[in-house]
């Protein structure tokens, strides 16, 4: 993590600019609970070149100061948050103790890919007219880029969560010319909450991991068919292949437990291709199971343009006495209001530090106070079900 030490000193005022840096504003942390706790600053920062917004960190490290990029607020490449840091040190005439913020401008992200995309890009610009047809835990890849050479026609997308295979599958997009794949560094229990309805023709689920013992992190449950059967069309297919008889049992109880449908059963059925698992299970003798579930209704669409707004202003001074502090757990969301700062030279106003949404994938974000108006910093949460519940809540215990 890029930190300069800096000796102890009075801290820059704001608002302030250096080299096409912006600090607007220095928070300082507010002492909420019975521990005390040494005092932290956060340092607002807006890059105009990057067009980033982002925060510092700045806290007591022995007799001097420790000044660091935030980690909830962290942007890429790490080289525009050095170069933040190194301007606070300029700007404020810091004398700098120790440093590890040289730029290696042209150092580029190994994940760099045109046909890599930020789970964001499928919030607010992913439109296609083609067939949508989707894999999930696509590993070696194998399966995928077959499909994708056999059906030049189908847009596809890949969700994984393994870097490697991730890394993988980018360097054969790009060595066999294949142009008709996105990929998503994310995980597929929740990624179907920003796909339109109605849209997918296929998808692949293919030796999914078991989870036998923590059956939680399974990609199959109730809530997960009922996404898959919303985005697929009407005779699209949500297909398993596992050679897991307990994996198959399973999903055979959730998908026979459905009010409608049309379920499919194969054991042993060769498919065109072969996956590195699937070799390894038919040399061990294993079954093969697929169960393919065909979908029947036309859903409704959903709504992706969730206004995150506040509309309401806030006394900070009364919510910083008044705030619940405890996690607030509900069926499918939590709310845990973890830090609260409020800032140096504005009278209510301040930051509030939130860890919301799905239990599984929990964000945390900040929200702005600017003289009572309320809004989340670095844009609004994504909106998926959890977080839009999640937001209301926080309305909810900021009106009260
Ligand atoms: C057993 S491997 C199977 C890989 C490939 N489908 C095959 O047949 O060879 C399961 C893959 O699913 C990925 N995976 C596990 N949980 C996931 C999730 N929640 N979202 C996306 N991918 C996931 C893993 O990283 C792993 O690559």
């Amino acid at each position: 993590m890029p930190h300069l030490v800096l000796k102890k000193e009075e801290l820059l005022k704001t608002p302030s600019s250096k080299d096409g840096v912006e600090f607007n504003f220095v928070a300082k942390s507010y002492n909420f609970t019975d521990k005390p706790r040494k005092t932290e600053y956060k340092i607002g920062v807006y890059d105009t070149k990057e067009n980033k917004e982002f925060m510092l960190g700045l806290k007591p490290k022995d007799e001097n100061y420790l000044l660091k990029s935030d980690k909830t607020t962290r942007v890429t490449p790490v080289d525009i948050m050095k170069n933040a840091i190194n301007s606070y040190a300029i700007a404020n005439n810091s004398e700098i103790l120790f440093s590890n913020t040289n730029i290696t401008t042209g150092a580029k992200n190994a994940l760099e890919h045109k046909y890599l995309k930020d789970i964001n890009y499928f919030v607010d610009d992913f439109e296609t007219q083609k067939e949508i047809q989707i894999e999930i835990g696509f590993g070696s890849g194998r399966h995928l880029l077959h499909q994708a050479k056999q059906n030049p026609d189908v847009q596809f997308i890949g969700l994984e969560i393994h870097t490697p295979s991730i890394e993988q599958l980018l360097r054969h997009l790009e060595l066999q010319n294949i142009t008709n794949v996105l990929v998503v560094n994310y995980d597929a229990r929740l990624f179907m909450e920003f796909i339109k309805s109605n849209q997918v023709g296929r998808i692949f689920v293919h030796f999914p991991v078991p989870w036998d013992k923590r059956p939680h992190r399974r990609i199959y449950s109730n809530e997960f068919i009922n996404e898959a059967l919303r985005v697929l069309k009407v005779g699209g297919t949500l297909e398993l292949r596992t050679d897991s008889r307990k994996y198959f049992d399973y999903c055979m109880d959730l998908l026979t437990n459905l009010p409608k449908g049309r379920l499919t059963v194969d054991i042993n059925k060769d498919l065109e291709v072969s996956s590195k698992y699937e070799d390894r299970w038919k040399r061990m003798g294993k079954n093969i199971y697929d169960v393919v579930l065909e979908a029947w209704n036309e859903d409704e669409d959903i709504n992706l343009d969730y206004d995150f707004s506040f509309d309401f202003k806030i006394d900070f001074n009364k919510t910083l006495k008044t705030i619940e502090t405890n996690t607030i757990v509900e069926k499918n969301y939590f709310v845990h209001v973890v830090e609260l700062y409020t800032l140096e030279n504005k009278e209510n106003s301040g930051l509030i530090k939130v860890t919301m949404g799905n239990f599984d994938r929990p964000v945390t974000k900040f929200l702005f106070v600017d003289d009572g108006n309320v809004k989340y910093f670095q844009g609004n949460p994504l909106p998926t079900s959890s977080n839009i519940q999640a937001h209301l809540k926080i309305k909810e215990i900021l009106n009260k």
